[in-house]
């Protein structure tokens, strides 16, 4: 069992934006597409738990057959990867990593370890004492993705991550995150406009209108 959007209605100013009932198996990439506006970003938030006030929302979100309604959105196990990957500037590439590690993995040396095992299974073993500011596009974007799967998440959530790279980063990049999103058995919900995007994870399209 993994994601599961039990007749989703989510209303703003009293008008019907998302209308969507949509299962996503363990491992399987999920593609959201529709125009601007038409309510994909407002779906992942309320998936994430963070939708502000003003919305409306009937049904249910499921996750591994538990319910996910009602769940502060730390407690929802859910990881968004956004297009703006925000790393902190004032922390290492290590402590970046760090501030995602679940509390349940104690001692600096086990904390540590999780760390340099994440960045080397991204390619960039030794990064950690690194200044983001002096990483490439890509490798920033690698290491957002590492700080997302640390946190455990049970499922992924793509915002638009791959907008802002040029096209052979995007590529890679790509190829990078549905990898290791399938590796995981995470079911996968990825916003974008591209239709390459959709075509790269292969899987179902599902368009908002
Ligand atoms: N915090 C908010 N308060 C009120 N309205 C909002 C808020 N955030 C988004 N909206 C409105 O909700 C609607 C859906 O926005 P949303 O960002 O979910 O669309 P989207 O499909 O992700 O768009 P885009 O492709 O441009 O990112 C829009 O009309 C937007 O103006």
């Amino acid at each position: 069992m993994g994601l599961e959007l039990r007749q989703i209605i989510v209303r703003l100013d009293g008008r019907v934006l998302v209308d969507i009932d949509l299962g996503i198996a363990p491992g399987e990439i999920v593609t959201l597409m529709g125009p601007s506006g038409s309510g994909k970003s407002s779906l992942l938030a309320h998936i994430c738990g963070t939708l502000p006030a003003g919305f409306e929302v009937s049904g249910q979100v499921m996750l591994k057959g538990k319910p996910l309604d009602g769940l502060a959105p730390q407690d929802r196990h859910v990881g968004i990867l956004f297009q703006d990957d925000l790393l902190f500037p004032h922390l290492s590439v290590g402590g970046n990593l760090a501030f995602a590690l679940p509390p349940e993995i104690r001692g600096r040396a086990a904390r540590r370890r999780c760390i340099d095992a994440a960045l080397e299974s991204a390619g960039l073993g030794g990064f950690s004492d690194r200044d983001p500011a002096t990483l490439s596009g890509g490798q920033r974007a690698r290491v957002a993705l590492m700080r997302v799967l640390l946190s455990e998440p049970c499922v992924l959530l793509l915002d638009e991550p791959f907008s802002k790279l040029d096209a052979e980063l995007r590529d890679q990049i790509r190829t990078f995150v549905f990898d290791q999103a399938r590796a995981r058995g995470l079911p996968t919900l990825m916003v974008t406009h591209d239709p390459d995007d959709g075509a790269a994870a292969g899987g179902r399209i599902v368009r908002l209108a």
